[in-house]
């Protein structure tokens, strides 16, 4: 579906060029939702502005829905951008229109009856719940109105991909968690292919099936976000999870369990239906072996349940071995962290 290929972006500055990416190989599969996550700086936006050519780069390869952007120019990348929808951090409205007059706007640009435009930003404004705000101007509404019309305004066109470049970063929790279910809803309805960037691990976990990891211009880490949550590779990649976790936390209580002497002290990471099966106790009722849990967490990404506990299983070297077996015999997994 988006087909990044030997991506390489750099900016004049003065008489230097700044590396903004510096290599991006990526493939997006239609339907999917797709997180790029990177600190400040490490080129997130540059990237998702290359998706649409609205940054040219140095080198490499656009091909989005099997166009190559990079290859286009004038009024055929214009139609091709069409397919596109994009929306931004700071909405990037037009304040002296309406609500209406706004997401209108991109059918304006095409050949629609004014009937036909009116008919489909009614539609718009119904799928993101602005109905009764159409005549209102930008400056009336609020930050998560705001971004409302930009999706319905992004949505226009019928695109194939919508490009949310920090939809979120703008808005109060509870307002992006609104936002993150509009798009998920969005998603799942239309079948729009999403790629988002943001420096937030918890609007991956909610709402991506996949990410990257981006640091210095470079992709250091990819996969399915359970895979990446559950073991992280790349240092960059555990700094951010750790907004999401209580693991310093848990750092502090394995260390000082290993420092009296405990050495069986084990991680169990359950996915799916069994986080809720009483797993542990049957296991332990087997083994007879007790156990004593340090730290407890159960969460969701996107559709998925997760949970993991920290345990440390208390009993002969017998009975430790049999209750890890039954664990791993259950399909869970079971790392010795201590
Ligand atoms: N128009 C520009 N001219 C010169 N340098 C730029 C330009 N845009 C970005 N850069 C540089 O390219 C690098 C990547 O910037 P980019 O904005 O893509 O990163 P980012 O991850 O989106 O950061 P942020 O989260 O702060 O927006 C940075 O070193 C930045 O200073």
């Amino acid at each position: 579906m988006i087909e990044l290929q030997r991506l390489h972006k750099s900016y004049p500055v003065g008489t230097k060029l700044i590396p903004a990416l510096r290599g991006i190989d990526l493939s997006i599969a239609k339907g999917e939702i797709f997180g790029v996550i990177g600190h400040s700086g490490a080129g997130k936006s540059t990237l998702i502005r290359t998706i649409n050519l609205l940054e040219k780069p140095t080198s490499g390869k656009v091909i989005v829905d099997g166009v190559e952007l990079t290859a286009l120019d004038g009024s055929r990348l214009q139609e091709q951008r069409r397919r596109i929808g994009m929306i931004f951090q700071h909405f990037n409205l037009l304040s002296s229109a309406t609500v209406a007059e706004n997401v209108a706007f991109p059918l304006t640009l095409t050949k629609h009856s004014k009937a036909e435009v009116k008919h489909k930003v009614s539609e718009l404004l119904a799928l993101v719940g602005l109905e009764a705000h159409a005549d209102k101007y930008p400056a009336q509404l609020s930050g998560g109105q705001k971004q409302r019309v930009g999706i319905a305004r992004a949505l226009a066109n019928d695109p194939h991909v919508l490009l949310c470049d920090e939809a979120t970063s703008a808005l109060d929790p509870q307002t992006t968690n609104s936002i993150l279910s509009l798009l998920r809803d969005i998603n799942r309805r239309f079948g729009i292919t999403i790629v988002l960037i943001t420096h937030e691990m918890h609007v991956i976990r909610s709402v991506c099936d996949r990410l990257a990891v981006i640091d210095d211009g470079q992709i250091v880490e990819e996969g399915k976000v359970i895979d990446v949550f559950l073991k992280p590779e790349h240092p960059t990649t555990r700094e951010f999870l750790e907004q999401v976790s209580d693991s310093s936390e848990l750092a502090r209580v394995v260390e000082g369990e290993i420092a009296s002497g405990s050495r069986n002290i084990y991680r169990i990471t359950f996915v799916g239906e069994q986080t809720y099966q009483p797993v542990l106790a049957q296991a332990i009722k087997e083994s007879e072996a007790t156990f004593v849990i340090l730290q407890g967490t159960i969460s969701r990404m996107k559709d998925t349940p997760y949970g993991q506990l920290v345990v440390e299983l208390e009993g002969s070297p017998v009975q430790v071995e049999q209750t890890i077996a039954a664990l791993a015999g259950r399909g869970l997994e079971v790392e010795k962290i201590g």
